[in-house]
């Protein structure tokens, strides 16, 4: 029984609408990530599911990205860990054999991006309130090479490295211009607008479309694939240094203060 994750049958046949619930801020923690990786094997072995859209359940908050209190003050075994779990995450979503549509109701900022950025199709609300992007520089951290390489496959070299080096958190209208995202529409018409572009891309025969998939993403996977245990020690070689402890630190308490 999933707790963080819920799957939904969608209003239309062959739909499945999969929703992050982890308040306060749908962030990706160790128990979310291996909850959402059952959830999308479940949903990879039913046949009768051929197109999944991926939202928050309630509006504000796509997803806040990695949890930051995963990756401060722990041991390196633990970020081991927790590092596998992200890549494994994000394995299952850019390999999956369905239609992904995120339909993006919130903030999404670093890893909320990315798991949007596996999806075949994004839908954004047009609320400037919510914002996307790889925002990783801002924290004193560097987004890594499998981050980078799916924010090119989306919007090109050059935008990438601008937007990764600024760390910039587009608006939605900005977003779409850049490419992070292909749809703005209304908030109270995003659900519908998701279906719709998930009607069209249905109607595409599965198999022709999966292979063109893999066509297209094969070399990106294969990249992290072949030096995932080489990743992992990097991520916890970096994230174990100091600075970058104090960096997150700096970070987290700035986010707590926010309130006070
Ligand atoms: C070195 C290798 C690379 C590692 C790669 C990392 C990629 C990542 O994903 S890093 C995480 C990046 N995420 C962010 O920068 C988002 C930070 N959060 C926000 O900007 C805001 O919280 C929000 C826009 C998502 C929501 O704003 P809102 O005003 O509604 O809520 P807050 O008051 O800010 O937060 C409530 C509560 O939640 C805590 N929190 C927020 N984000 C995270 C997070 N990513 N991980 C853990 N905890 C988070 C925040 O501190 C508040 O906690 P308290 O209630 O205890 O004060």
């Amino acid at each position: 029984m999933s707790h963080r994750v819920l799957v939904e049958a969608g209003p239309a046949a062959g739909v499945a609408v999969l929703k992050f619930r982890n308040p306060p801020v749908n962030a990706l923690s160790l128990e979310m990530l291996m909850e959402l990786v059952i959830s999308l094997e479940k949903l990879e072995n039913d046949k009768a599911v051929r197109g999944i859209v991926i939202t928050a359940e309630n509006p504000g908050i796509f997803l806040a990205g990695l949890d930051l209190t995963e990756m401060c003050g722990r041991n390196p075994a633990h970020y081991a860990k927790y590092w596998e779990a992200v890549q494994e995450l994000w394995l299952r979503l850019y390999q999956s054999s369905k239609v992904l549509v995120a339909a993006i109701n919130g903030a999404c900022p670093a890893g909320g991006c990315l798991a949007s950025l596996t999806c075949d199709y994004r839908v954004m609300a047009d609320n400037p309130k919510y914002t996307i992007g790889l925002n990783e520089t801002q924290l004193g951290i560097i987004a890594p090479f499998w981050f980078k390489d799916t924010l090119v496959n989306t919007v090109g070299h050059r935008a990438a490295e601008q937007a990764l080096q600024l760390g910039t958190l587009f608006p939605p209208a900005k977003a779409l211009q850049v490419g992070i995202v292909d749809q703005v529409v209304p908030e109270e018409q995003l659900q519908s607008a998701a279906l719709s572009v998930m009607a069209q891309w249905l109607a595409i025969p599965d198999h022709a479309r999966q292979l063109t998939k893999t066509m297209m993403r094969k070399p990106t996977v294969d990249q992290l694939v072949k030096q995932r245990e080489a990743d992992i020690q990097s991520f916890v070689g970096l994230i174990s240094q100091d600075s970058i402890q104090r960096a997150l630190q700096t970070y987290l308490q700035k986010l707590r203060q926010k309130k006070g």
